[in-house]
């Protein structure tokens, strides 16, 4: 049978609840096009009798119209639909959260973007700290702007790229006083352009690096996108710790429920360059595993105050770049165990749902 032609007869049916053709419906679970055979299940939860009688009716004419002598069965099933997911290009948006400022929160994500691509993950990096945005130095990018594209009549930003790893940050687009001011809708505004406006490629991983604490920033990011994991950095110091809590319970609300894949501890401790053996707890000892415990999510990884982390960043370049046998082997680490628990978590739990803007 001429498929083409089946999916674009099914395509003018329009989904009786939101409206959208029947083919790219959140709730159609199965279409098969056999020999002579039409299999569809749609998945809808309490939907009317009437209405279903009518879709269902509406179907098997359509179909009936084109290919008389096929069967076609339609089954009905009783559930939520599959979530929604408007990038279907990026299988995991994994977003980098702290509580405190200063904690580290950007170096991990550079780092992990850059670790992470290096691994062979085709990787994104989005930089949604607003009000201080520290990618584009980072990654020596200060200055640049992206460029913009048409296509299909919408204006669209090219990320930039480095280190092979497209990139986007307010701090391409805005002043760091016009970020400053942004607020209510103009701030999800820009949020909602930087997953909508951005041509990203297909991507293993996207990470967003989030600002500290919680605000209007992360609300909006979990009602634009399925976030599937939230990493959360802190120091070992115990206020660091009480302020990812915080950070953290905001992800677990019911409403918001984005699970946390695990909990990296930046500046674990101090080792100097000439006693790399030696370590010295300048902020206390072991607030990482305990944030874990508390938690009950895995410690991914820790990672020392070395000098060079802070200067190579000054310097445009993700700590990756530096041929530090130890500061790699901590990094390592850190992207091993993220990868593996953020596949362990996409085996054991369903995909996130964008969180619904209640009116
Ligand atoms: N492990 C480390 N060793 C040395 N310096 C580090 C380390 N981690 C971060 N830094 C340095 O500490 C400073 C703060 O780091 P970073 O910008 O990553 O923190 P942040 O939590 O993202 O901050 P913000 O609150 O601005 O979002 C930077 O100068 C960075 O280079």
């Amino acid at each position: 049978m001429n498929e083409k032609q089946i999916k674009e007869t099914l395509s003018q049916i329009k989904d009786p609840v939101n409206g959208q053709s029947i083919v790219n419906t959140p709730h159609l679970q199965k279409l098969e096009i056999g020999d002579n055979e039409v299999n569809i299940v749609l998945a809808y939860n309490n939907l009317d009798p009437d209405i279903k009688n009518k879709l269902n009716f509406t179907i098997l004419e359509a179909l009936y119209e084109i290919i008389p002598e096929a069967n076609v069965n339609i089954h009905f099933e009783n559930q939520a639909p599959k979530p929604e997911n408007p990038y279907p290009h990026i299988k995991n948006i994994i977003a980098v959260a702290s509580g405190k400022g200063g904690v580290g929160k950007s170096t991990v994500a550079a780092n992990l973007a850059v670790g992470l691509q290096k691994k062979g993950h085709s990787v994104g990096l989005l930089d949604a700290d607003l009000y201080g945005p520290s990618i584009p130095t980072m990654f020596g990018l200060k200055n640049k702007r992206p460029r913009v594209k048409e296509i299909h009549g919408r204006q669209l930003l090219v990320p930039l790229t480095a280190y092979d790893i497209p990139l986007m940050s307010i701090g391409f687009i805005l002043d760091p006083e016009q970020a400053v001011v942004l607020r209510g809708p103009r701030l999800s505004g820009v949020i909602k352009q930087f997953l909508n406006d951005v041509l990203w490629p297909e991507l293993d991983y996207l990470i967003i690096d989030l600002p500290p604490s919680t605000g209007d920033i992360q609300l909006t990011m979990v009602q634009t996108a399925p976030i599937t994991g939230a990493v959360i950095v802190t120091t070992p110091q115990a206020v660091a710790v009480d302020d990812a809590i915080k950070a953290s319970n905001m992800f677990r609300l019911e409403s918001i429920d984005v699970p946390i894949i695990g909990v990296v501890e930046n500046m674990a401790w101090f080792s100097p360059i000439e006693l790399p053996e030696n370590k010295y707890y300048l902020f206390g000892n072991g607030g990482g595993q305990k944030l874990a415990a508390y938690l009950e999510v895995p410690l991914l990884g820790q990672l020392p105050l070395i000098a060079s982390v802070g200067e190579l960043a000054d310097e445009g370049k993700p700590a990756w770049q530096a041929e530090d046998k130890i500061l790699s082997s901590y990094l390592d680490n850190i992207i091993e165990r993220t990868v593996y628990y953020t596949q362990l978590r996409n085996k054991q739990s369903d995909p996130t749902r964008i969180v619904k803007i209640k009116s």
